[in-house]
């Protein structure tokens, strides 16, 4: 559940034998009617700055669990005493909320434990554009446990000192503390070192082993990350060498899994029956970055917490819905993997199927982990297998604007040039269910577009007997309600409405109602990665893709997958910069949609 970032969490005796914890979680949200009752330490002030709190459901054991650490500060008055380690390092606290059920509640005090994280495929582009950044993200929000190391991985040969130099020109500080950022930023450097090795020889990692264990150094127990960031030929050689020769003897070990998850629903399944020779499901954290993406985790939010939206959320009042992503660059320099996956399996059938999932799944039973992914395998499970006629395919070709010609797909030297691969894809699809019986979620994505953007856009019925429809003229389309909630850039959530124009005649507006997050939240988004980090660190499970998710993401896509490839469907060439293949406009039309993306937005949609 609610983790709270470590400098956040405070919990303040209130009266012996009652503890009492209040604080703010690093999801934002107050934690405070949690009393417990300490039985051996009967007032406790967690100050600790690296201290985590955590709490979450447990029926129905009446206990709560707190692990203590031995130099855990403790006080009656707020001042700092050392508290003896007890022998099974845990203390129970009785549950006493009224509102929450009975919940257990676990300090993690990092001052007892090490993480050390270890980047595979260190000399990567995703590790240099996303991973250190985020990691160094964490640590200068504090958000790090106190102990941590970082190792880099790969077969480069590469010093430490390289590394970090690397490292070190990806790192940005967010602006409000910029004074100190050298400091810190020498800091977490100082705590980044490189390892080269083979991905598939067992001696390199237990090389690796070595030097992770002269950091692991206290006595503490120490837990091991291992991030997968590499081709995925290469995942099953490098879990099975790691659990083999780098696993944590006394902490946990965790593996983030970057996608691709396989390429159809058999290599899928194959991949994770090969990881899980070495792993169990609950150490595999299979990534999706774009469940770590603010406005896709405020779905639920904004869906569960707000009486208005959810009584609307269904084909009763929804004509269709849309789930769209554009760049406005192509595959540049990741041709080679790209051709070999296409839009649809490195876009679609993951980032915005799984948008999808979140949008449609029922109100889950909580906003644990396991509630949260069973919703949304009953959804997937109740999709359709997508159609060959339900999808339309395009791939970029070079273009010349403004006397700058851009290239085409096939003019990448990593791609065939006769290769058919789609860049783009639009399809749709249904959901078979009481709720969406009938309402057509319609996907877009594309590379080398007209601009960079993901959304999602819901667009109402139309209003029965509608009293002012001479004022809108023939369109009703175009007067109807949409809710659009953009994923990136310029996180936005607006809704467009119908307003009379001030005045005496009777004019009708399209106007939005619009929440942009710039003009409302003045704190930084963090990035997609380090939410998602940060979770897997702390073994949240929420953010992360479960393997029967994957099975049935993966029944969506394989047919029409495999239809593709077996008819060898040519896709439609549009040109890079422009707004993709006509046929998108035609699949549309044949559902009586159209895209909301296109058209003109009311004026103040813009940030
Ligand atoms: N880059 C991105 O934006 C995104 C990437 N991903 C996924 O993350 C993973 C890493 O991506 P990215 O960093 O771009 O990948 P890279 O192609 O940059 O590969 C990462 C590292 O893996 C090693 N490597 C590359 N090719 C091979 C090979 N054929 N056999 C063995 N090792 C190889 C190289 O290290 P060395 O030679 O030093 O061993 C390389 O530096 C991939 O699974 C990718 O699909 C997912 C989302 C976005
Ligand atoms: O997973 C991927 O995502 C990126 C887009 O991510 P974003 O966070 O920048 O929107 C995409 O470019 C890449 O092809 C794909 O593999």
């Amino acid at each position: 559940m609610a983790l709270p970032c470590s400098n956040a969490a405070t919990a303040t005796a209130t009266s012996d034998p009652f503890l009492y914890a209040k604080g703010i979680t690093r999801k934002g949200a107050e934690f405070g009617s949690l009393a417990a009752a300490a039985v051996r330490f009967p007032s406790v002030r967690f100050s600790n700055p690296s201290c985590r709190v955590s709490f979450r459901r447990r029926m129905p054991e009446r206990t709560f669990a707190l692990f203590a650490p031995s130099d855990m500060v403790v006080s009656e008055d707020g001042l700092a005493t050392t508290v003896a380690k007890d022998s099974s390092n845990i203390l129970k606290f009785y549950k006493i909320t009224q509102n929450e059920g009975i919940n257990e509640m676990a300090i993690d005090v990092s001052r007892e434990s090490t993480v050390s994280i270890t980047v595979v495929g260190a000399s990567g582009d995703l590790a240099k554009k996303k991973i250190f950044p985020a990691l160094f993200a964490l640590y200068y929000e504090g958000c790090l446990p106190k102990h941590f190391t970082i190792y880099g991985y790969a077969r480069s040969k590469m010093t430490t000192e390289q590394l970090r130099t690397t490292v070190c020109q990806t790192l940005t500080c967010r602006i409000d503390q910029s004074e100190s950022c050298g400091e810190i930023i020498e800091e977490f450097l100082d705590r980044c070192f490189y390892h080269s090795g083979h991905y598939n020889v067992e001696e390199d990692f237990a090389e690796l082993d070595k030097a992770l264990q002269q950091q692991e150094v206290g006595g503490r127990v120490a837990n091991r990350l291992f991030y997968l960031s590499i081709p995925p030929d290469v995942f099953v050689d490098v879990v099975r060498c790691a659990s083999k020769c780098a696993s944590s003897l006394k902490g946990w070990m965790r593996m983030i899994v970057e996608k691709p998850f396989g390429r159809d629903l058999e290599s899928s399944a194959e991949l994770t029956r090969d990881l899980k020779q070495y792993l169990s499901e609950e150490q595999i954290f299979r990534i999706d970055h774009y469940l770590g993406k603010e406005l896709v985790e405020d779905l639920s939010v904004l869906r569960f917490s707000n009486l208005i939206f959810e009584p609307l959320w269904s084909r009763q009042y929804i004509r269709n819905v849309q789930i769209l992503f554009s760049e406005d660059f192509g595959t540049e320099g990741r041709g080679g993997y790209f051709d070999n996956y296409g839009i649809i399996r490195d876009i679609m059938q993951n980032h915005l199927l799984q948008i999808l999932a979140l949008f449609a799944m029922e109100p889950p039973v909580s906003m644990n982990a396991e509630d949260i992914r069973n919703e949304k395998v009953k959804v997937l499970r109740s999709m359709r297998p997508l159609q060959l006629e339900d999808v339309v395919v395009g791939q970029y070709k070079s273009h010349v604007k403004g006397g700058i010609k851009y290239p085409g797909y096939t003019d990448d030297k990593t791609v065939p040039s006769n290769s058919i691969t789609p860049t783009f894809a639009a399809a749709a699809l249904f959901i078979d269910n009481a709720r969406w019986d009938g309402v057509p979620f319609l996907m877009k994505a594309g590379k080398a577009l007209h601009n960079r953007r993901a959304e999602v856009r819901v667009q109402f019925r139309h209003v029965p007997g509608n009293l002012f429809k001479r004022s809108f003229g023939m369109d009703l389309d175009q007067a109807t309600n949409e809710l659009v909630i953009r994923v990136q850039p310029d996180e936005a959530i607006y809704l467009k409405i119908n307003n009379k124009v001030p005045g005496l005649g009777m004019r009708l507006d399209h106007i939005n109602l619009n929440l942009l997050y710039a003009d409302r939240y003045s704190r930084e988004i963090p990035d997609a990665y380090e939410r998602l980090l940060l979770d897997a660190i702390e073994g949240e499970r929420r953010l992360f893709i479960r393997s029967d998710e994957l099975d049935a993401a993966w029944s969506i896509f394989t047919p029409l997958l495999k239809a593709l490839e077996v008819r060898r469907v040519a896709p439609e060439l549009y040109p890079y910069g422009s707004r993709g293949p006509t046929g998108a406009h035609y699949l549309a039309a044949k559902y009586h949609v159209r895209w909301g993306d296109v058209g003109s937005e009311p004026q103040n949609a813009q940030a």
